[in-house]
């Protein structure tokens, strides 16, 4: 687990060997020591180099370890007597040297790089702080203001950034074992103890305080609730406070809190959920190891609305080339503006070549005939779809694939008018599409395994986080949140304001409460989707609409605004005030508590007061419900797929791990009680009837959410 070379020069190399991220295991940790031990041992040796194998030294401390009993030498003391070596110790880095890895670095006396390595501290994005040094020697070496930054954000950093902070001594284009080697040759004999950070003082300053201020009021304002950028901040002021050991003992005293704390758990689920979301796999049992993807270069993106800019914009950026269509020349001139504009101002910020060169733009279907994919992304309506389909089918190519960028509607039905139903899929990016990292690819009855796999290849390259799930109406993300859309408006029937409902979701963790999302995204979209669902016809009463539809509770609220003109911040109202069209500051609107005050007058309704504890359990609890059901019909292949859906496309705090994981930390025994609680008081409401799952899993001891898909698996099993 970590190599031990003895060179010709007076140089030993140690080689971290744990791949695929060379992680600081129990193993890799006593490899060091024995390796260490030994090349002080031998006299000729007169510096160790560190490197990982494979140019890539270390991804950290192996996370997977902290979720069960910690062994082998503790990495706060290998560092230590690393760094306090009488022998000359340099780190090689490669690839990247993060958390724990960077660590390491920072106990070596000297540190090179490459030019495309990357460090960084991310283990705020894991719940807790740099816990081996990190807080106390980083601030040594860049300052405070440096550190706080980069410890706070958990930012990556290049090799030339690193090397302007302080942070490495050297950068270089070539190997970085032999230009450490080098570097050790020419320094062997100096004085070690100027090189030892901890034996630098506190790094104070005058305006240690005001800068600790701001940077305390930056990450309360952005965490969301979330503890670890807050105690990131308290270490690092100890650095400029207190001596190495003080501040050391802070460290400890910090990460001991945060380490066990939940939402540690939480963002430590999250991190690895998100990976498994990458492996994907079909009820028919293919998956993304035994399923071969094939090259996609052109593609074709139908309809330059919000979704086909965005979508046209993360292709371009990726390095594809794409053939953007609408249907006329205006729509055209529109779309092309402002995919141009995008383009050009992404290429600025990020100081590289604009890429427009990869770009057409077309007005007819004939230009998409070379194209190796198509992605649709005209209006949401079926009959339009199908047309575009059954349009297309007359000039792609024989092995072309079809996509859809439908946000719910039935992809077998659209992929039934195409002549290669095994290669339609849906995929589904949620707005800005440039910059939403989600992506639901969504496999249809008849959907190959193929097809599946490029539109999962394709949606990574253009660095989205891309999770297959099945086809159902709303997919996964959006059939939950109608649940948790309809919850939030029976709230309002029954004596909840939208800025009460938002205040307690923000409190929660939620990017934005769901009333300024609805407001943000436009009401009129739902209007039109429940129109053309039947839910709203010409035998509705306006001015007293049924609050039950197709047999189930509804809530007409929305529909009375829109008909009211509120379609939200493009009219300048909506659920919220606006200062003026457009705008994005939302204002609590006194026309819409008098608007709630006559509605419930008019529908008898007593008006209750809603706690915020009741909003997050009819919200969160029903999304989980949901997600149950979801789980049941084999929609999403596991709990993770459906916090990951949560986590990047719809703001649910990470450092609370996504809705099926919040349900398994607060308990699934008290989500069951509360859901039985819940519809017992509103009979009317049947999705608020506990899942069969939930009941299942509870019946079975609340299994570790990590068990439940073995659980599931067993559901429809007659044995
Ligand atoms: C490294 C990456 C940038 C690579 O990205 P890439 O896209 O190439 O690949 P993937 O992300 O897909 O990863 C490939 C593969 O590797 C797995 N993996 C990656 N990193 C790790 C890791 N650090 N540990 C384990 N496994 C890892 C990943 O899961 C993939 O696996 P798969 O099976 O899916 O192929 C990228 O991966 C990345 O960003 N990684 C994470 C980097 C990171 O966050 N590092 C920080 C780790 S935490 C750390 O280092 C902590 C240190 O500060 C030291 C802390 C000291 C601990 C002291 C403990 C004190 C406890 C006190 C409290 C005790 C109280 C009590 O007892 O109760």
């Amino acid at each position: 687990m970590a190599r031990y070379t003895r060179l010709t020069e007076p140089i030993a190399l140690i080689t971290l060997n744990n791949p695929p991220v060379n992680a600081l295991s129990s193993a890799v940790r006593s490899g060091i020591v024995d390796s260490v031990s030994q090349a002080l041992k031998d006299d000729q040796v007169k510096a160790v180099v560190f490197c990982g194998e494979n140019r890539m030294f270390s991804g950290g401390a192996d996370i997977k370890e902290f979720s069960g009993s910690m062994s082998g030498p503790p990495l706060v003391r290998m560092i230590h007597s690393i760094e306090a070596s009488e022998k000359l110790m340099v780190a090689a880095i490669e690839g990247v040297a993060l958390g724990g890895g960077l660590e390491l670095a920072l106990g070596c006396h000297y540190r090179v790089a490459n030019t495309k390595a990357r460090l960084g501290l991310p283990e705020v994005t894991l719940g807790f702080l740099p816990g081996a040094g990190g807080t106390q020697r980083l601030p040594r070496l860049t300052g405070i203001t440096a550190a706080l930054e980069l410890i706070t954000t958990g930012r990556q950093i290049s090799a030339q950034e690193a090397l302007q902070l302080g942070i490495v001594d050297q950068v270089t284009e070539g190997n970085a074992v032999q230009a450490a080697m080098e570097l050790a040759l020419s320094v062997i004999g100096q004085p070690l103890n100027p090189r030892r950070l901890s034996l630098r003082p506190p790094v104070w300053s005058a305006d240690v305080d005001s800068v600790c201020e701001v940077a305390l009021a930056r990450v309360k304002q952005h965490s969301r609730g979330a503890m670890a950028p807050v105690a990131c901040v308290q270490a690092v002021r100890a650095a400029a406070m207190l001596p190495y050991s003080k501040g050391m003992e802070k460290e400890r005293q910090l990460m001991d809190t945060l380490f066990r704390s939940s939402q540690a758990r939480a963002l430590q689920y999250a991190f690895f959920a998100q990976r498994n979301a990458g492996k994907w796999s079909l009820p028919n049992g293919a998956r993304w190891n035994n399923t071969k993807a094939r090259d996609v270069q052109r593609v074709g993106v139908i309809g330059l609305g919000t979704m086909g800019r965005g979508i046209a914009v993360s292709l371009v950026k990726a390095g594809l080339s794409v053939v953007a269509l609408e249907s006329d020349a205006k729509q055209l001139e529109s779309g092309k503006k402002a995919v141009t504009a995008m383009l050009q101002r992404d290429a600025q910020r990020r100081g590289v070549g604009s890429p427009l060169h990869l770009l057409t733009f077309a007005l007819s279907f004939h230009q998409l005939k070379d194209v190796d994919l198509v992605i649709e992304a005209v209006f949401e309506d079926m009959n339009l779809k199908k047309r575009v389909f059954s349009d297309l089918c007359k000039v792609l190519r024989a092995g072309t694939l079809i996509c859809t960028n439908t946000s719910g509607l039935n992809v077998d039905e659209l992929a039934k008018v195409t002549d290669r139903q095994h290669l339609v899929v849906g995929m589904h990016f949620f707005a800005p599409a440039h910059v939403m990292k989600l992506l639901e690819v969504v496999y249809g009855s008849r959907s190959s395994p193929e097809a599946v796999a490029v539109a999962m290849a394709l949606g990574k390259r253009i660095q989205k986080v891309c999770v297959a799930v099945g086809n159902c109406p709303g997919f996964v993300g959006n059939r939950m949140l109608k649940l948790y859309m309809d919850q939030s408006l029976y709230l309002l029937e029954e004596g909840a304001t939208p800025e009460q409902v938002d205040q307690a979701l923000e409190e929660f963790g939620f990017a934005m409460g769901i009333f300024k999302v609805a407001d943000l995204s436009g009401l009129d979209v739902g209007w039109r989707v429940r129109k053309a669902s039947g839910l709203i016809g010409p035998d509705i009463d306006p001015v007293n609409p049924s609050r039950w539809r197709l047999g189930q509770r509804y809530c007409p609220l929305p529909d009375m605004l829109c008909q009211q003109g509120r379609f939200g911040q493009k009219t300048g109202r909506g659920w919220y005030l606006y200062n003026s069209p457009g705008s994005k500051e939302a204002k609590p609107d006194p026309e819409i508590l008098n608007f709630l005050e006559d509605y419930r007058l008019k529908y008898g309704i007593t008006p209750q007061r809603i706690s915020s504890q009741e909003v997050i359990e009819r919200c969160a609890f029903s999304l989980a419900n949901e997600g149950f059901r979801i789980l049941e019909d084999g929609i999403a292949a596991g709990p993770e797929d459906i916090d990951v859906i949560y986590l990047f496309g719809y703001g649910w705090p990470r450092h609370r791990g996504g809705p099926m994981f919040y349900a398994s930390q607060v308990g699934l025994s008290v989500v069951l009680e509360k859901m039985e609680h819940y519809h017992r008081i509103h009979p009317d409401v049947p999705s608020l009837e506990p899942s069969r799952l939930l009941r299942r899993l509870v019946a079975e001891g609340s299994p570790p959410i990590q068990q439940w898909r073995n659980h599931i698996k067993n559901l429809h099993s007659q044995l």
